[in-house]
């Protein structure tokens, strides 16, 4: 599988991510010899541009927490590589990855259980300051300060437990946590689910607007495709441990390729969706593999609609598009509602043109747009 390269330092992203693996052996013989696997990530690859929000997505299970703790280094890959900003991370030492951490923070979806409740807010936000030496210890105070009004925080609030804060105050605290070491990505594993609709706008509001200020990055873990909708720049889709489609999100939600992704879309309830939407509508047989044991061939095959007998051997490369997006379905192109003399649409958001332009330097050359495109 192959992956959007730049060749300018202007275009360079700030995550890649290489054919990345993870196996979690669950059982092991006397000997130590493993006896099952599961393969929680498999061949995954993508970039992250500075600035850029990428959503993953999928289904419970699908691997979406595992890749973004693969991109913390919080476990190590089977294979594949990470770079951050440039530099491979997969294999460096746990000193130097501490290091590389104040780049790259990660915010999960508790933000009680992600807060010491013996710390008060100010020690909560003051111990990344300190432990990447930010900025010099008398001024630690002030950039507390700061970091809690930064996230609509008021400094006078430093000298409480995050007991005495509610949910959305708390995560708040999390994200002021994660700014103070000045990364340059955020990894937010279902950052929003667990607060009430009103806030879960106000906070998505607020990443937005931080990443606005500070040119932040963000790779959006979620299976809330509504919220996913609200903040992505481009979505991933996961299946079983593969990226089944990516792209723009805007081309993903109007015009998706992989059955599994208008699956997924078709499950959102829509009042009066319309035609070409209807056209592309998707429901899946059954339920979701063992992990153990996937498919062989395309590992949809066994729940998708569009099933046919070549499926069952057929690769899951992905087929990319002169725009960028790409998918996994082997018959993409021949499935019903696929419009083949629509003309290849460019994306939307301009934060993604320079990504785009950087499709020259891929070993897969895009398909060729359709005739009349
Ligand atoms: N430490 C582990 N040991 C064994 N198996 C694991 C481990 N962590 C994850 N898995 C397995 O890897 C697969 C992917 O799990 P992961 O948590 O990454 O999925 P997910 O998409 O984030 O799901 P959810 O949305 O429910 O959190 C699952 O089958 C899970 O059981």
């Amino acid at each position: 599988m192959t992956q959007p390269s730049s060749s300018s330092s202007a275009q360079k992203p700030i995550i890649e991510v290489r054919g990345l693996g993870k196996n979690f052996i669950i059982k092991r013989s006397i000997l130590g010899r493993p006896l099952a696997q599961v393969g929680a990530v498999d061949d995954v690859t993508f970039s992250l541009m500075p600035g850029e929000t990428l959503a993953i997505v999928g289904e419970s299970g699908c691997g979406k927490s595992t890749l973004g703790r693969l991109l913390m280094r919080l476990i190590r890959p089977t294979a594949g590589e990470v770079l951050i900003d440039g530099e491979n991370v997969t294999n460096i030492s746990s000193a130097a990855m501490r290091r590389q951490r104040r780049h790259i923070q990660l915010i999960f979806q508790d933000p009680y259980a992600s807060l010491n409740p013996r710390m008060t807010i100010a020690q909560t936000i003051a111990e990344p300051l300190m432990l990447h030496n930010v900025v010099p210890a008398g001024q630690r105070a002030k950039r507390v300060a700061e970091l809690l009004e930064m996230v609509g925080l008021r400094p006078e609030q430093a000298n409480r437990y995050p007991h005495e804060f509610s949910g959305g105050q708390r995560q708040r605290v999390v994200i002021a946590r994660a700014l103070a070491s000045e990364p340059k990505v955020i990894i937010c594993d279902e950052a929003v689910s667990a607060l009430d609709v009103s806030i879960q706008a106000q906070i998505l509001n607020l990443l937005k607007d931080l990443q606005k200020r500070l040119g932040l990055a963000f790779v959006f873990i979620s299976h809330d495709l509504g919220v996913v909708k609200h903040i992505s720049d481009r979505v991933a889709v996961m299946y079983l441990g593969k990226v089944v489609e990516i792209g723009a999100s805007d081309m993903i939600f109007e015009t998706p390729r992989h059955p599994y992704t208008r699956a997924l879309l078709s499950a959102i309830p829509v009042a009066a969706p319309p035609s070409h939407q209807r056209s592309r509508a998707a429901q899946l047989h059954g339920d979701l593999p063992s992990p153990l044991s996937p498919p062989p061939g395309c590992r949809l095959h066994t729940r998708c609609p569009y099933a046919r007998p070549e499926c069952q051997t057929a690769s899951m490369t992905l087929h990319v598009e002169a725009n960028g997006h790409a998918n996994a379905c082997a018959f993409w192109n021949e499935l019903p509602g696929h419009d083949a003399t629509a003309p290849v649409r460019e994306p939307r958001n301009p934060k993604l043109e320079k990504l785009f332009a950087a499709f020259e330097a891929m070993a897969v050359r895009p398909v060729q747009p359709a005739a009349g495109g």
